[in-house]
């Protein structure tokens, strides 16, 4: 192979031309060299064996190819392609050198994917002019593409970076739980579905038995430990895909309990004051001397057109109704 000159690292500066001629006649080779000598914005590489033309195209990036049709071992036409199935040549324009004007060779040249067809050789005036011409549609090109790359990288960026704000707003701090923001908009979307579905719909309303008495002994901070330990059992008593458990406010958890039934929502209820007990976590106040929470729970079928308020109300009620009768209880309520 007779690269003139070594090839250069991959360079697409705006404004860096770099031609790779391929042609078997050194003397053309010699002829273009002194056509673009004068030139001193275009780099000029020369290549005399076809079968090295594609190894020697990649290593030096042109942004364009001027390729002789007639060669021995391999005819030029069939070379275009190879240039098209590298990943670094694909869009390098491609100029076929023939020896004489003939439309069905240029038709086939343009047809495989040429983007100019010269008789060797133009005067140096045409040459460089039509060397400049394809190098800078290739550099524009390029740099179109980079650019959109970036714009596309940084929109799926900002996509993911609103996605993460957006569940964290929806999200409490000190639990990972879902807020009550969340929980609002989550039955406000429900509610109406289950009112079509004509379904059960349970909630149920959970809060740390003499909490206040707790944080007041054992300091602020052991208290938002209780809240996490607390959190957790709700969370893992959200057992079905369709629960949502959230933190509903100060030491105030709900669990809602979509297609679920009375029996089944005091079952969860229940079970969420044991889990809660089996924490073991002391707090001197309490009648067994540990941690416990009282849970309300409430099921109705929702009617079209009604709010879920009076369901959280009635869970509410049924709370406080477990608290009065002596917490670490659970007790459920249907509307009369
Ligand atoms: N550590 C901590 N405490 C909180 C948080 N939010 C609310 N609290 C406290 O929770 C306590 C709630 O007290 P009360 O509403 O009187 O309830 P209680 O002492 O648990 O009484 P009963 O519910 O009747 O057993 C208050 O002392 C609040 O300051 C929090 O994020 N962290």
């Amino acid at each position: 192979m007779s690269v003139i000159e070594p090839p250069a690292a991959v360079d697409l500066r705006p404004g860096r031309i770099v031609v790779l001629l391929v042609d078997d006649q050194p003397i053309i080779g010699e002829a273009v060299r002194r056509a673009v000598a004068g030139a001193t914005d275009i780099e000029y590489h020369y290549c005399a064996h076809a079968g090295e033309a594609v190894a020697a195209a990649e290593a030096l990036h042109p942004t364009v190819i001027m390729q002789d049709l007639v060669m021995p071992g391999i005819d030029g036409m069939s070379l275009v392609p190879l240039y098209r199935d590298s990943p670094v040549l694909r869009d390098v324009p491609i100029v076929v050198l023939s020896s004489k004007e003939d439309a069905a060779v240029k038709s086939q040249a343009f047809a495989i994917g040429a983007a100019d067809y010269l008789v060797k050789l133009p005067d140096p005036i045409e040459l460089i002019a039509r060397i400049r011409h394809h190098s800078r549609a290739y550099l524009n090109q390029v740099e179109r593409d980079a650019a959109y790359r970036a714009l596309s990288e940084n929109q799926q960026k900002l996509m993911e970076m609103n996605e993460a704000l957006r569940r964290l707003s929806e999200v409490d701090g000190l639990t990972g739980l879902n807020n009550r923001r969340y929980l609002d908009s989550f039955l406000d979307h429900e509610w109406p579905r289950a009112a079509r579905e004509r379904s059960d719909f349970s909630a149920l309303m959970i809060d740390v038995d003499y909490f206040k008495f707790y944080n007041d002994t054992y300091g602020h901070l052991a208290g938002d430990e209780v809240l996490k330990a607390v959190a957790g059992v709700v969370r893992t008593c959200a057992r079905r895909p369709a629960d949502v458990a959230a933190r509903y406010g100060g030491e105030e958890f709900a669990l809602i309990l979509p297609a679920t039934d009375m029996e089944g929502a005091h079952t969860v209820a229940e079970q969420i004051c044991a889990e809660v007990r089996a924490l073991d976590i002391p707090n001197e106040r309490a009648a067994n001397g540990r941690v416990t929470v009282s849970v309300g729970g409430a099921t109705t079928m929702p009617a079209p057109g009604t709010s879920y308020k009076p369901l959280l109300e009635l869970a509410d009620a049924a709370l406080y109704e477990a608290k009065r009768s002596g917490k670490d209880r659970a007790v459920q309520r249907r509307p009369e």
